[in-house]
């Protein structure tokens, strides 16, 4: 070889000394031939073997030569290679992600990094020569997704997707892949880098979690419940089932939360919570829709009989005392059921139901459960035409302002008339402020609407003082949610100021359970309007349950007494005992008392007898049209 070597590197030596030996063979085969030494025949012979020898000679260099340099080709092709392996391996060594290089066809894995080993707990020898479907997770419920996944990445489908691979010890991970596929060689490879996502699935779910769950309770939130609820609905559907919606509102919270604070009835809450959950199983789920409203939803057959077990159950638990710090707390709830398909096709219709129904229990006295009904429905309609109504009432002035007298009884003169809202609906005719204050209440539409009655009443006191009708005053009733707003007071002052009266011209009504439900809330303002000349006067009084420690802390003047005690005042001890109690209370504080529905002259007397200050009622006059009441007054005050 070495020989080959040499001789491959001097061929152009080889070349001349062939060239020499040939002339000199040439030359002395000449002299023979002309010494006739030998013959012609015996020269050309050995002539033509030298030149093959030779050729020989030559072409077995030039072979050699091209040998040698497909040799040195080959050295720098094996150099390259190796260089180029090094450079791949440090690549992949150095990622941060784990790499698996995968034979496509066969699906095997036939490379891999450090990375890789930490990620899956495996070494490189247990992961080449596996198939990578074996490192994936499965009997999840994506197994199939990732299946998918899995022959995506296989068919060299580019791209990022994520799946959760099975470390060594049977732990689940999952991963984010970014895959791309090459060929060597003639065969396809598929190079994925696998990231770890566990701290993104962590926060993902965690971000999930908040946005389904109520913070205070750990229950599932509006949110969560709707998205089930729509769930349940459509598996009920295609699988002939039903599904039974239970709104639950607590009664007495709001109560406990306004007199003990937010703490405490933050703390109720979360009892409340964990014994709804109690009652709770399998797949029904159960859930917070916010402040005191709770939710459950139950999917199967004769939901409405699990339902109605259910609501019994719950009833009772909520009933049981609950302890917090140092209070015993009671509690009770009003629990609304519709049920899927008979009471609404979607989430939407069936949580308003369930609502409706919710509302309807608590008007039939609390503590108490009711399902959807037609007659429900019609109520629901009803509601719904009288808040659009209102608004169209205000819009186009359909109200009117009826007067009723007080009489003071010392004097028997007419002192004030109360003014009071009355609304022809065009379709459901005469409706009594009973009906639609409440709803007017809840759509906040008391707040303008209120602006209006006092607006008017301020008017009429005007005009009337304008006419020669002097010395009465204009009693207003006001809703709490009137003196929540912040810009009641200054309204309010506007309006009496812009008709040329004062503070001192008007009394405001404020019912009692209102005041005293709302009591820490209110009484600010109460004492602003006390301050600006207004008489401050409590309306129904005796069916709110004040506390005189309560009363004293409130800044008004007056106790008007619930018609309900005056009703059978003649007949009826109890209720003569609670008036006579009223009266002599009131008087303690210095308040002044009227009675409400005086309606015959025994009733007056008796009154007048116990002390009472005035009355009101149809004895002296229904509510009357202010022309009327205007005669009325006239004639009456004219007489005394
Ligand atoms: N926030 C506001 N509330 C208002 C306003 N206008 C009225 N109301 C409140 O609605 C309730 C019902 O009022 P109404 O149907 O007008 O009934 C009043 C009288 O008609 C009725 N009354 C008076 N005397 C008698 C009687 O001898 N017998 C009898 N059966 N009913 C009688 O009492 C109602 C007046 O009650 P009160 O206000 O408690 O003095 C009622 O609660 C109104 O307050 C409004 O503008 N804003």
């Amino acid at each position: 070889m070495t020989l080959i070597i040499i001789l491959g590197k001097y061929l152009w030596l080889a070349g001349i000394l062939a060239s020499i030996v040939m002339s000199e063979v040439v030359t002395a085969a000449m002299g023979l031939l002309l010494k006739g030494e030998v013959t012609f025949d015996y020269l050309a012979t050995g002539m033509v073997a030298a030149f093959l020898v030779s050729g020989i000679v030559v072409a077995g260099t030039m072979k050699m030569e091209e040998l040698e340099r497909r040799r040195q080709e080959e050295v720098a092709k094996n150099r390259a290679l190796r260089a180029s392996e090094r450079r791949y391996r440090t690549l992949i060594e150095v990622a941060n992600d784990a790499i698996l290089v995968t034979d496509a066809e066969t699906g095997t894995l036939v490379d891999c990094n450090r990375q890789a080993e930490v990620l899956l707990g495996m070494s490189r020898n247990e992961i080449i020569g596996q198939h990578l479907s074996n490192l994936h997770e499965t009997g999840k419920d994506l197994e199939e997704a990732e299946t998918d996944c899995i022959s995506r990445l296989l068919r060299g489908k580019t791209g990022t997707i994520e799946l959760s691979l099975i470390r060594a010890d049977g732990t689940s991970i999952p991963v984010e892949v970014s895959s791309s596929a090459f060929e060597m060689d003639g065969r396809r490879y598929v190079h994925g880098a696998f990231r770890d996502i566990t701290q993104r699935r962590e926060a993902e779910d965690r971000i999930k979690h908040l946005a389904h769950h109520d913070p205070l309770t750990n229950l599932p939130n509006r949110v969560f419940l709707h998205g089930r609820l729509e769930q349940a609905v459509e598996f009920a559907r295609r699988e002939q089932k039903q599904v039974a919606v239970m709104f639950i509102d607590l009664d007495n919270f709001k109560r406990i939360n306004d007199t003990l604070g937010h703490r405490i009835g933050d703390a109720l809450l979360e009892q409340v919570a964990g014994r709804l959950t109690e009652n709770v199983h399998g797949s029904q789920v159960v859930g917070r829709l916010g402040g005191d409203e709770f939710l459950v939803v139950i999917t199967g057959n004769h939901v409405s009989t699990t339902a109605t077990a259910m609501a019994k159950r719950i009833l009772e638990s909520i009933c049981r005392p609950y302890t917090v710090e140092d209070y015993q707390l009671h509690s009770g709830a009003s629990i609304g059921i519709a049920v899927y398909p008979a009471d609404g096709n979607s989430a939407e219709t069936l949580m308003k139901h369930a609502d409706a129904a919710m509302y309807h229990a608590k008007s039939k006295g609390r503590n108490t459960f009711e399902f959807f009904s037609q007659a429900i429905n019609r109520g629901v309609r009803e509601r719904l035409e009288i808040e659009n109504g209102l608004r169209d009432a205000l819009k186009h002035g359909a109200f009117r302002l009826h007067y009723q007298p007080q009489v003071d009884l010392a004097t028997g003169s007419i002192r004030s008339v109360e003014a009071l809202l009355r609304w022809r609906h065009p379709v459901l005719g005469v409706i009594t402020p009973d009906r639609f204050i409440p709803i007017a209440e809840e759509t906040k539409l008391i707040l303008p609407l209120g602006l209006w009655v006092l607006d008017r009443a301020c008017h009429q006191l005007r005009t009337w003082r304008n006419d020669g009708i002097a010395g009465i005053r204009m009693a207003i009733n006001v809703s709490v949610k009137q003196l929540q707003d912040e810009a009641f007071f200054e309204a309010l002052g506007s309006i009496v100021e812009r008709h040329g009266l004062s503070g001192s011209d008007i009394e405001l009504e404020i019912t009692e359970s209102a005041i005293m439900e709302n009591l820490s809330r209110v009484q600010a303002i109460l004492k602003s309007l006390r301050d600006y000349g207004i008489t401050l006067s409590i309306d129904d009084f005796g069916t709110g349950y004040s506390s005189l420690g309560r009363l004293k802390l409130l800044p008004i003047q007056s106790l008007k007494i619930d018609r309900s005690f005056v009703r059978d005042i003649e007949t009826d001890q109890g209720n003569a005992k609670i008036c006579d109690g009223i009266i002599a209370l009131g008087h303690s504080l210095g308040l002044k008392i009227i009675a409400e529905g005086v309606e015959t002259a025994a009733q007056k007397v008796r009154l007048q007898d116990a002390g009472c200050d005035a009355i009101q009622g149809f004895l002296i006059a229904k509510p009357l049209p202010a022309d009327e009441a205007a005669k009325l007054i006239s004639r009456v005050n004219a007489i005394t």
